[in-house]
């Protein structure tokens, strides 16, 4: 590792992936939970969400258009930083991008990854499966352990204010679209649900863990402020794994019963832990939550996803520009080279004994 500051030379858009047809939806679903332990009654439902929609997920066509507008704001700011595109679990996969990045010259690459948050979901898989592909780089390009890459995953950006911002504008919108209500609607955020024991293991134990919660939290109570409500509720959504084991509750759903018995009578459901639409979002909420709600007579909408939002491509780019130079701040929580995982204050691993995918 160099500790003179030096300049990198390309962006890795790092992230999820997700099927691009029903012969994809198996193959990934298998990618995604290798040796997870998640239940197989729980993936054929989730294969019937993607197969729902074609077997399509909406998660690539909405990372190549948030790709298309980050080249155009680099270009704009005069920022000549190549984009490439890699996924966790489906093609383009990690490793042949970085293989790729490798053979066209690339030594120094920022890694932006579509996760905001600390946690083993939201940060720590993301840091192993880079330290996965530089490994595979090994095999790939032999000549890359004399002429090594470095790979420095971006902090995590919950708390930017572009973040909020976005977040925020996407919550007026929702609401300026609801039916005139005789009182002000209840503002219901989402996240993903992570096993309670994979949130503990998040964040300084002396804190008492709960680092992904906390911020999703704190994220959801800074775009409910700026977009000028007083109060919100924080919710979860698309737990799997088996029924006995504790995830972070309450779910969308049954928050959404629960709210109906205190006469709430419009919601706006804003997901906040995802950055564009992806299947959870449109299956999860724009299905499930929808449905609960219409069946509940409360008048529905759900915000929109900050990753089409020019400010959030900006706040990508302000990111970029703190760390092209090459002397960002290491130490920003969900930064790491190569894979390198983050301080143990951010992700320690959730199941320490879990085996290595592939
Ligand atoms: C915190 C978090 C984020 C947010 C951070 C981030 O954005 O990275 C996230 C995002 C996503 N999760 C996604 C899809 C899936 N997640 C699953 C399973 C799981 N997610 C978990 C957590 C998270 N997930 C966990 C603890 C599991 C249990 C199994 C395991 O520990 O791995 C499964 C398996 C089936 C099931 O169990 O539901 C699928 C298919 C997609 C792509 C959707 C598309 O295709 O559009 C995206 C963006
Ligand atoms: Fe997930």
């Amino acid at each position: 590792m160099s500790t003179t500051a030096q300049r990198f030379d390309a962006l890795l858009f790092l992230s999820f992936g997700g099927p691009d047809g029903p012969e994809d939806v198996m193959p990934f679903l298998e990618n995604v939970t290798r040796g997870r332990g998640v239940p197989p009654e729980r993936l054929e439902a989730v294969a019937q969400h993607y197969l729902h929609f074609g077997g399509v997920s909406p998660i690539n066509r909405l990372n190549l258009e948030m790709i298309d507008s980050l080249r155009s704001a680099l270009a704009h700011r005069v920022r000549d930083l190549p984009v490439y595109f890699g996924n966790r679990n489906w093609h383009p996969m990690v490793s042949d991008t970085l293989a790729q990045m490798y053979r066209e010259g690339h030594r120094r690459i920022l890694v932006f990854p579509t996760s905001a948050w600390a946690g083993y979901s939201g940060c720590r898989q993301y840091h192993e499966d880079i330290a996965r592909a530089v490994a595979a780089l090994a095999e790939a390009e032999p000549t890359s352990v004399g002429d090594p890459v470095l790979l420095r995953k971006l902090p995590q950006y919950w708390d930017e204010p572009a973040f909020v911002a976005a977040g925020a504008d996407a919550v007026r919108r929702a609401q300026a679209s609801l039916p005139n209500g005789s009182s002000v609607p209840r503002l219901v955020f989402t996240a993903h649900s992570v096993p309670l024991s994979a949130d503990r293991a998040a964040g300084p134990a002396a804190d008492g863990g709960g680092l992904y919660s906390k911020q999703v939290h704190a994220a959801a109570a800074a775009v409910a402020a700026a977009a000028g409500f007083e109060q919100f509720d924080q919710v979860w959504q698309s737990r799997s794994g088996p029924p006995q084991v504790p995830w972070l509750e309450p779910d969308i759903c049954d928050h959404l019963e629960s709210i109906a018995t205190q006469g709430v009578r419009q919601v706006i459901v804003a997901p906040v832990g995802f950055v564009s639409d992806h299947l959870e979002v449109i299956w999860d909420l724009d299905n499930e939550a929808a449905e609960t709600a219409a069946r509940l007579g409360m008048d529905f909408v759900r915000a929109d996803t900050v990753g089409t939002d020019h400010a959030f491509v900006e706040m990508i780019v302000d990111l970029i520009d703190r760390y092209v130079d090459g002397d960002g701040d290491l130490s920003a929580m969900g930064c790491g080279d190569n894979g390198q995982t983050c301080r143990p204050d951010c992700c320690i691993p959730a199941r320490p004994q879990s085996r290595p995918r592939r």
